[in-house]
């Protein structure tokens, strides 16, 4: 049976960790305290729930009713929001829609975004709460990828890190399937099964559930919507960075029900020209080096083709010696 049909396991639940600390500064105890959990978590899944209070009741509410807006646009007007990066801009199939940002966390680029949209004066409501609510994740990933660097004993290299990617904010719309065509699973794909290619994937969902994570022990697990917490994921780029000692996991959407799906994604992607490697320090005797040093965009240009998209892991087969 293809892997993406097995049923969602109910019975797990991925670990929960709190950011909402005021506290939660690097060297505190507490620091240390999330830091060991985060690592931990991350071990076992690849990825946690994060509780996060920054993300109020209002913020989300703006952010929903901004996507409502935007995606009631006709399909020419989306189209407009274009980008040279393979995945970043308007993308559309079967229940799936998405529109893309680069650099949502700086306000002159949303408004470019919205500008596209409406070209007469822009959206600035819009821009500034997308701008808003991604300036409050990029404090998350940078948390994140902070602690997650200090644990391996590379914080050596965090201003470098840090400088050497940008990030991009996703809308995500999904309807839900027609149905007449209940027992036809492949219709309830909102998004197949697939890891992230980027650093660090930040997921919200509205409301209506559907996204899955699957287990190193190739269980799904259904993730809950809540209003204060987001999903917090390491994608590929992270995996080779820390010569495999995290991975990536698989997740995918499935559509259940008659509701309109809306999620939100924040991703950390390495820059354009900057290669991936992990650092000495992360390489010895029990651990040699699994990948070869390369670019995100070669990266993403690989996973575009046949051989890209049938491989078991696209990083493996993309940069593995
Ligand atoms: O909509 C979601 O919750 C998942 C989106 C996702 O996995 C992605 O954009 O890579
Ligand atoms: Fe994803």
């Amino acid at each position: 049976m293809d892997s993406d049909f097995v049923p969602p396991s109910v019975s797990f639940q991925l670990p929960v960790i709190d950011f909402s600390d005021q506290n939660l500064k690097p060297g505190s105890s507490k620091w240390d305290e999330v830091k060991a959990d985060v690592l931990k978590a991350l071990e076992d899944y690849g990825c946690f729930e994060a509780f996060f209070d920054k993300l109020s009741v209002e913020l989300n509410r703006s952010v929903f009713e901004a996507m409502e807006d935007l995606f009631e646009l006709p399909i020419p007007t989306k189209q407009r929001n274009v980008s040279s990066k393979p995945f970043h801009g308007y993308l559309c199939h079967n229940l799936y829609e998405s529109l893309g940002i680069d650099d949502a966390n700086v306000l002159e680029k949303v408004n470019d975004f919205t500008q596209q949209l409406w070209p007469d004066h822009g959206n600035k409501s819009i821009s500034e709460t997308i701008h808003l609510f991604s300036e409050q994740l990029v404090e998350l990933d940078l948390m994140v990828r902070r602690m997650i660097m200090e644990s391996f004993g590379i914080e050596n290299y965090i201003d470098e890190h840090l400088n050497s990617t940008y990030y991009l904010t996703r809308l995500m719309k999904y309807t839900s399937p027609p149905d007449d065509d209940d027992d036809d699973e492949e219709t309830k794909l909102g998004l197949r099964s697939h890891t992230d290619k980027n650093i660090i994937t930040i997921l919200h969902q509205y409301q209506v559930d559907g996204l899955e994570v699957k287990t190193k022990d190739d269980k799904w697990i259904k993730v809950k919507p809540s209003q204060d917490s987001v999903l917090v994921m390491v994608g590929d780029s992270l995996c080779a960075l820390l010569n495999g000692r995290l991975h990536s996991p698989y997740h995918r959407v499935i559509m259940t029900g008659k509701k309109t799906r809306y999620s939100t994604g924040l991703f950390s992607i390495p820059k354009t020209g900057v290669i991936i490697d992990s650092p000495e320090e992360l390489v010895d005797k029990e651990h040699p080096r699994i990948f070869k040093p390369f670019e995100y965009t070669d990266f993403l240009h690989f996973f575009q083709t046949e051989a890209g998209r049938i491989a078991q892991s696209a990083l493996h087969a993309f940069a593995a010696f």
